[in-house]
């Protein structure tokens, strides 16, 4: 049997919240006539805050029940809505609280945290004011850009990733990257080369990646492309020209040769162009080394908080031996092993661990003991070869921890747990697992590492009631 396709409507919609893609939500009730009795739709509007009166055009409207779609027109605008952001539908997805006042994201992210933990079932007082920036804007210290098959570089528009949206300037990116991307650009047009083409598997340049450290100025580039630089040395020779030229501070300039299908995983071949292969950078006074594909905490002013706010929390002295789990190149790993009598790291990606003990070494460390391990089952290795800690830290990747971990954490009974999160979804799920164990929360303190998106993180101190 056929489906009934209803007409498109035009409706005009309040939107009531933000829900945790960003996107704004209202609850459209059809008016009662044949057929759609009491029916409701579920509308995601786009680029929008609580308040916004919006006009949208909804296909086949009395047909589902949910949909997600851009504004047509602002009929009003709600009260958090910072009007000096031009309105535009054209923008990517990366930053979907752009238009509201940063101290309406604030709440809308603290009021995130604490929604989740009740709904785990914490007392959500202990959630404390959260920390927000200074300057909000240009906090990024790496951007990943897409080259587009129509001359594009940027990032992907929201909820579709084959279309690119060229950056023109970003509210995340600092100044310095925003300069490089429109040299590259413009020697991508100087030599006619073509951005890839994901459909079809042709085309030349896919991805620029770009890093720069705040701490020592250091600059990095990368262009991902399907073939050798060799094969358009004339080109390739002035885009080290240019770039060298303008940017006294680039000391590492890349050519990543990518050739297979899909999104990329790892270069096939690495081509110095210009300089070295890593940028130096530094974080709560350590020193770290960053190739192109190591994790670094990608807003350094906010990290050295959470950092600052972890030691602090924990009370960390020289007696103590410290467990820093899913540790990655050793950015809480360090400090803590600065101030206790031992360290160990565990994490799963052997590169990560590799620069874990470089970084510790040229910090001076010799406390420290990196395993390269999945954290479900390097738990009960490092038990049985380094023994137990009396502090446990963790900061694991967004979907959490999981409850195998979280178990093996529990029995493992610590005095003291600082759980680092960038999800209080994932932080109220993993945390209900050590209520068994006799957890207690003590207190958990948002901070605001990735402004104009909906991404919250909390350090989260336990304590084990004896
Ligand atoms: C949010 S990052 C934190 C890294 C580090 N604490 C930092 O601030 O740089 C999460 C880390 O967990 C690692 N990881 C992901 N899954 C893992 C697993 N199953 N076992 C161990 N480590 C894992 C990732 O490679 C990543 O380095």
């Amino acid at each position: 049997m056929e489906k009934t396709v209803y007409p498109t409507e035009i409706l005009d919609v309040t939107i009531e919240k933000i829900n945790s893609k960003g996107y704004g939500y209202t609850r459209y009730i059809h008016p009662p006539d044949k057929g759609s009795n009491g029916k409701h739709l579920n509308i995601n509007v786009k680029n929008v805050v609580p308040g916004d009166v919006v006009r949208v055009a909804v296909e086949n409207a009395k047909g589902r029940n949910k949909v997600v779609v851009d504004y047509d027109e602002l009929l009003k605008a709600g009260s958090t809505r910072n009007l000096k952001i031009p309105t535009h539908k054209a923008v990517s997805g990366g930053t979907p609280l752009q238009y509201m006042y940063y101290d309406n994201q604030l709440v809308y992210k603290m009021d995130t945290v604490k929604e989740y933990l009740e709904g785990a079932g914490f007392d959500s007082s202990f959630v404390q004011p959260i920390i927000g920036m200074d300057d909000p804007n240009r906090y990024r210290n790496k951007m990943e850009l897409t080259f587009g098959t129509n001359g594009e570089l940027g990032m992907h528009q929201q909820g579709n990733h084959r279309q690119v949206i060229d950056l023109e300037d970003s509210i995340l990116a600092p100044k310095v990257l925003v300069d490089v991307k429109h040299v590259i650009s413009q020697w991508q047009k100087d030599y006619q080369l073509p951005g890839y083409n994901k459909t079809s598997q042709s085309g030349l340049l896919r991805n620029l990646l770009m890093r720069t450290s705040f701490a020592t100025g250091e600059l990095m580039v990368v262009l991902y492309a399907t073939k050798a630089p060799s094969e358009l040395q004339e080109a390739t020779n002035d885009l080290v020209e240019r770039l060298t030229s303008q940017f006294d501070n680039l000391v590492s300039l890349q050519w990543a040769e990518y050739a297979a299908a899909g999104e990329r995983v790892q270069a096939d071949r690495i081509h110095v162009l210009h300089g070295r292969d890593y940028i130096n950078d530094e974080l709560n006074g350590f020193k770290y080394r960053i190739w192109p594909d190591t994790f670094f905490q990608a807003n350094p002013v906010q990290a050295e908080k959470l950092v600052e706010l972890a030691l602090e929390m924990a009370d960390v002295h020289s007696n103590m031996r410290v467990l820093d789990l899913f540790c990655g190149v050793g950015t809480f790993s360090l400090p803590f092993a600065k101030r206790s009598r031992e360290l160990a790291g565990i994490e799963i990606v052997e590169n990560s661990i590799l620069s874990a003990r470089r970084n510790a070494t040229e910090n001076g460390l010799d406390n420290t003991y990196f395993m390269t391990n999945d954290a479900r089952i390097g738990l009960k290795e490092l038990k049985e070869t380094w023994g137990s800690p009396d502090l446990l830290v963790l900061n694991p990747p967004r979907n959490g921890a999981g409850g195998k971990v979280m178990r093996s954490i529990g029995r493992f009974g610590t005095d003291k747990i600082i759980y680092i999160s960038c999800s209080p979804k994932s932080l109220a799920e993993d945390l209900v697992w050590l209520k068994a164990f006799g957890y207690e929360l003590v207190t958990v303190q948002p901070v605001d590492q990735f402004p104009h998106t909906t991404h919250v993180e909390a350090v989260t101190l336990l304590v084990k009631e004896r």
